[in-house]
This record gives structure tokens, sequence and C-alpha cells, in this order.
């Protein structure tokens, strides 16, 4: 039986478990979590699609941002992406989505002249891999993100949240909605509403050892 909310430890186990011991691929992971925020993003009227930014880093939270953008471009929506961060650091799975957003010659940018441009905003920052407070250009795209007038969709965690305590660690992003894989995090409490909006719990499939 899996907990409904987990501390980022118990997500981490859970991934583990489920990739090394029952032997789901995470690249499966990776698409069922794309999957399940394309779908909210395509099925929640709050979000207008018309022209969509996803915002990713390097890590597998970023390889999910990709995943979403491959996903509602194959659709036939306007989508851009920002990649924030040293493409060389990207994870395994963060370079296969690279590659495959390159194959469909979906624009890629390091920067972005005005936010407000966009209807909706894809937060593939940081998820539960946050390990220090956010600066600098991380910092800055969050704030100009935060002030755009588009809604904001997080992937399992608003970025800038630690997702054991819902402290802001410098700057955190304000989210219409997060969809979160497998279970709330335990740092998701009404004091860190403004920041997770919304939450909605994803099935990947991933559970915890039993
Ligand atoms: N839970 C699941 O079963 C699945 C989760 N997925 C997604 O994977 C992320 C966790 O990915 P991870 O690579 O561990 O880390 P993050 O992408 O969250 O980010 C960490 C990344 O960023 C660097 N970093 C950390 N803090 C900072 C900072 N303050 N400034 C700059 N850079 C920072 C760090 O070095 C890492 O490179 C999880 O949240 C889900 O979105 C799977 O994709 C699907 C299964
Ligand atoms: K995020």
């Amino acid at each position: 039986m899996t907990k409904p909310v987990f501390s980022i430890q118990e997500a981490r186990e859970a991934d583990a478990y489920t990739i090394n011991e029952v032997g789901i691929p995470s690249a499966v992971l990776m698409e069922r979590a794309a999957l399940a925020v394309a779908n909210e993003l395509q099925t929640n009227e709050a979000f207008d699609l018309s022209k969509t930014l996803v915002v990713a880093a390097t890590g597998n939270n970023g390889g999910d941002g990709l995943a979403v953008a491959r996903l509602l471009f194959v659709q036939g929506l306007d989508v851009t992406v920002l990649l924030l961060g040293n493409e060389a650091h990207a994870t395994v799975e963060t370079q296969r989505q690279l590659k495959i957003c390159r194959h469909y010659r979906i624009p890629i940018v390091t920067t972005i002249a005005d936010f407000a441009a966009f209807t909706t905003i894809v937060d593939g920052i940081f998820g539960v891999g946050l390990a220090r407070p956010v600066e600098g250009a991380f910092a800055e795209t969050i704030q100009a993100m935060n002030a755009s007038p588009a809604n904001i969709m997080a992937i399992d965690v608003p970025s800038g949240l630690q997702a054991d305590t819902g402290e802001i660690l410098g700057t955190a992003i304000q989210a219409a909605t997060t969809v979160t894989m497998a279970a709330r995090k335990l740092g998701f409490t009404a004091k860190s509403e403004p920041n997770t909006g919304h939450v909605i719990v994803a099935d990947i499939g991933v559970y915890q050892p039993h």
C-alpha cells in the first residue's frame, strides 16, 4: 500500500524501487508523468494553450517538461522551450527528451525577451531535487514567470519550494496547478498553497516497496 504523502526520501526510494526492483524503465515513468501533465493542460479550461512556454532545467524535472512540450507540439500546439542551465550536465533521461524535441524541431531558446507573450507557462525547473536556495538566472526566470499574466502549471513541485518543509528557498513559482507524481509531498500544506495552487496527484506506476 502506498502512503498518500511522500517525503523527498520516500519519493526517491519509490522511484528507485520501481525502476530497479519492479523493472519499469525510468523513461516510461517520465513519459507517464508527462502524459499526466499534458492531459491536465489540455482538459483544464484554466489553461489557454494558444501560446505555451515550457521552462526546463537539466534534471529529470526538466526532462518531464521537455516531454510535455513534445506531447503538446505533436498535437499542433504552439510550444516554445526555454532551456536553463548547462546542457552538458543534463541527466540521461533529459538528454533523451532534448534529442526528441530536436527531432521535431521544437523551438528551444536560452533567453525569453517577454514572458507576457505566453498564455500558459509550464514549470519544469526543479522538482524533488531542489538542493539549495535558488539564485541568479534561475531566480530571475522564476520571478519573470510569476510576473507574467500566464497561468503556470508546475511539474511535481513548484520550483523553489522545498518539498519536505514547504519552505521557499530564495524564490518559488506561484502555480495555478501542480501535478505531483505518485503522492502529495510533505511540504504541500495550506501555507504553500500560493505556490502549489490546486494539487493533482498523478498515478504514474510508482509505488512504495512492499
Ligand atoms: N517521482 C517519480 O517517480 C518520478 C520523478 N520524476 C521527475 O524527476 C524529478 C527529480 O529529478 P532530479 O533529476 O532528481 O532533480 P530535479 O530535476 O528536481 O532538479 C535538480 C537538478 O537541479 C540542480 N539544482 C538543484 N537545486 C538547484 C539550485 N538551487 N540552483 C541550480 N540548480 C539546482 C541539481 O543539480 C539537479 O541537476 C522529480 O521532481 C520529477 O519531476 C521522473 O521524471 C518521473 C518519475
Ligand atoms: K517544477
